[in-house]
């Protein structure tokens, strides 16, 4: 199936035929082009990577002539939305703005369910991973990835007491990338320990095999720890744990990735704290790959508040190097992340590593300064916590004895670590010693196998595994009648490619909007008003999801969410027609054979001059190369001068640029152009044109104009529009 830009994905039609799919690569896909420094536009990028076939460019990129740099590290989103066929859409858009790490959180505790699951059943927080879900999401990755032009990469999880059955799973189905990391089974998913590192040892022979990624799970710490910066030492110790156990297992270094989240945000200094400590880990671990993600533990409901720390985790990441950049939506703090919040995040970090392009070229890391001092600290730390471990007689009595997240700043030990026991958790006792005959027949398995006399390879005896032979995969549709995803389309049906549409967050046709609403009333008083408002305004199952105080007495603003009780029929919308644009070749020869005069100003008390010049000058492609001549009066020039300059020079028509809006003034100006041209008689002769980053065709009309002209006009629409509208009142 090839994407049409111009059409969405057709979910139904990418359910066909999911068990004969199979996926066409294995392995991590680096971006292309990393090291090599590329001229983009008008600017030369020291840290890029090829672009893209199609994109949807920073806003900021339309003073650039829409360039789109794509910076040299991978970028992830991450999803969970809970209905993979939702979380599809999500990833294309992700990928247009420039994701191709697409990390799909799982369903609630599926860490703690033994076995593999099938179907689609609809996940708490996440989706539950099951073979059709990573079938279906990597199908339509292929989709994507051909549409923007560029590999992605899924990720997904290898972690609980399925772990190895999950391994094995994400091998067959080509998943790219997987957390792995056994400390995070025992110390946040209370599973045992001896369990937990045997398993990993099977896990991490299997993702060796399929290339995959390996994230580790040291960041969780940060989460946990009651002060996230005093567990700084721990986390390298976490770290260097998981990288040796992977290297000795056989994942291969530069498969090997850190989760470096720092641990903490302002208001903390946190830079001061976070970047000694980015700073260390790659003095460390110089021969692994550094995943960069802002901290979370920290977020609140506030979405700017989120940027801002991402945005001083993507300094460390331009500062330091980083090879993976993460993304948390900023509503990560307030709900299950909404879709267009998923692209806010990726836009960040792409707006920032764009903007951040080869800071390390002109601002060094002083190693010499406090930094350097509290590096060298921060790793006879790590040491000494490592050879501590060897002394209470290695990790797992480390485990019993609470080492790990205890809040002290280690040597310090507050003893409020989380202590596991070893004869403990889940998955306790299932743990037996091989029998000397143990064969398992399977081509890829981590320890001892008595390969029967006769077998070249222990799979030989059933002819080739599914690694070998996938037509040998046992695929598994659907295990519930009801709860699964053809259910839910059935139950859309309504809203499935027709005319019909609702507002949504999270799911097709939630009906889900956001108000922000700002009350003169202090905070308590103000969410209770702004709920009433919402109910008012006909939302249903209205909540706060956020509150700004502003001034205790004088004002909060709020957010809402709530549900509209309606559809959208578009068929009933009254979509004005665009504008056909003239040619350029045919605006000249109009403009050659009758020569057009105008008189163009920034109208009332505003000093705005870009935009208009724009629509005017030669160089920026303005009317003045179709021919067309101007007078321009300058900015903050009177209505009435602007008339009068009209009719002395017998103007053709009037530009009126008009940007600010307060109390809607733009308006009031255009209206008052209008009446003056009447007045003076010329109303019916002259055309006018007004144009602002506020302005929309339909307003300007409202207010008596003959066009308006907004945010990403240009002067041959105006210029377009000016030999018509003549063509027409001759
Ligand atoms: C090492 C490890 N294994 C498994 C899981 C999966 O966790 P469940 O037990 O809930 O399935 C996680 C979770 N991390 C979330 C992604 C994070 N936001 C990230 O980008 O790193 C993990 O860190």
């Amino acid at each position: 199936m090839k994407l049409d830009p111009n059409k969405k994905i057709d979910i139904k039609e990418l359910l066909q035929d999911l068990e004969s799919y199979r996926p066409r690569r294995r392995g991590w896909h680096w971006r292309d082009g990393r090291d090599q420094k590329r001229q983009i536009g008008d600017f030369e990028y020291l840290e890029s990577s090829e672009g893209l076939k199609n994109y949807v460019p920073l806003p900021g990129s339309r003073g650039f002539g829409y360039i789109d740099p794509q910076p040299d590290c991978v970028i992830t989103t991450e999803i969970a939305s809970g209905r993979f066929e939702d979380d599809i859409r999500r990833m294309r858009m992700a990928a247009w703005h420039g994701a191709d790490h697409i990390m799909v959180i799982r369903t609630a505790g599926q860490s703690h369910i033994d076995s593999l699951l099938e179907g689609t059943n609809q996940g708490i927080g996440g989706i539950m991973v099951t073979r059709k879900q990573v079938r279906a999401s990597r199908k339509a990755l292929d989709m994507i990835e051909d549409e923007v032009g560029r590999p992605i990469n899924f990720h997904s999880y290898v972690s609980g007491v399925a772990g190895p059955d999950i391994a094995v799973m994400f091998a067959e189905e080509g998943i790219n990338g997987a957390h792995q990391d056994p400390q995070y089974n025992v110390l946040y998913r209370n599973v045992n320990m001896v369990r937990s590192f045997v398993d990993a040892c099977e896990a991490k022979k299997i993702m060796a095999w399929a290339d995959m990624l390996q994230i580790d799970g040291a960041h969780n710490a940060n989460a946990t720890a009651m002060k996230a910066w005093k567990v700084m030492p721990e986390l390298m110790v976490q770290h260097a744990i998981n990288s040796a156990f992977s290297q000795k297992v056989g994942i291969k270094p530069e498969n090997i990735a850190l989760s470096t989240v720092p641990p903490t945000a302002p208001p903390a200094p946190c830079m001061r704290l976070d970047l000694p400590y980015a700073v260390a880990l790659r003095d460390f671990f110089t021969e692994y790959k550094m995943r960069a993600q802002q901290n979370t533990k920290y977020m609140e409901s506030d979405a700017r508040e989120a940027t801002v720390t991402h945005t001083l985790n993507l300094m460390i990441s331009r500062l330091t190097g980083a090879d993976i950049q993460s993304t948390i939506t900023p509503d990560e703090g307030r709900n299950v992340p909404w879709h267009y919040n998923n692209i806010a995040a990726i836009s960040t970090a792409k707006q920032a590593l764009d903007g951040m392009d080869g800071l390390k070229e002109m601002v060094k890391i002083d190693r010499d300064g406090i930094l350097g001092k509290d590096v060298r600290e921060l790793k006879e730390r790590a040491v000494l916590f490592m050879e501590e471990i060897l002394e209470v007689g290695g990790y797992f009595k480390s485990v019993e004895d609470g080492f790990f997240i205890d809040s002290g700043y280690y040597p310090e030990r507050n003893g409020d670590g989380i202590p596991r026991q070893i004869d403990g958790g889940i998955g306790v006792g299932a743990i037996f010693e091989r029998d000397k005959d143990y064969f398992a027949p399977v081509s890829v398995h981590y320890g001892y196998n008595a390969i029967p006399e006769g077998f070249k390879k222990a799979s030989d005896a059933i002819g080739g595994d599914t690694f070998e032979d996938p037509s040998k995969i046992v695929y598994v549709d659907e295990l519930d009648e009801f709860d699964n995803v053809n259910v839910r389309l059935e139950e859309l049906e309504r809203y499935y490619d027709t005319k019909i549409v609702k507002p949504e967050v999270e799911w097709r046709a939630d009906g889900v909007v956001a108000v922000t609403i700002f009350f003169p009333l202090d905070e308590r008083t103000a969410e209770f008003a702004a709920i009433k408002c919402g109910e008012k305004m006909g939302l249903e199952d209205v909540t706060v999801i956020h509150k700004n105080v502003m001034h205790p007495s004088e004002g909060t603003l709020v957010e809402i969410k709530g549900k509209v009780k309606f559809d959208i029929n578009i068929d009933e919308l009254v979509i004005p027609e665009k504008i056909p644009v003239l040619s350029e070749a045919e605006i000249r020869e109009e403009i050659q054979k009758n020569p057009m005069f105008v008189v163009a100003a920034t109208v009332g008390e505003d000093e705005h001059s870009v935009g208009l010049k724009e629509t005017l000058d030669i160089k920026h492609g303005g009317i003045e190369g179709f021919g067309i001549k101007y007078l321009y009066l300058g900015t903050s020039c009177p209505v009435e001068k602007l008339v009068d300059a009209a009719i002395e020079t017998n103007a053709d028509a009037i530009l009126a640029s008009t940007i600010i809006t307060h109390d809607d003034v733009h308006i009031k100006n255009m209206r008052k152009i209008h009446e003056l041209c009447i007045e003076k008689g010329i109303r019916d002769k002259v055309i006018l044109a007004c144009g602002g980053t506020q302005v929309t065709n339909e307003i300007a009309v409202e207010a008596g104009m003959d066009a308006g002209f907004g945010r990403g006009c240009h002067g041959i629409d105006v210029a377009s529009f000016l030999v018509k509208k003549r063509r027409e009142m001759k």
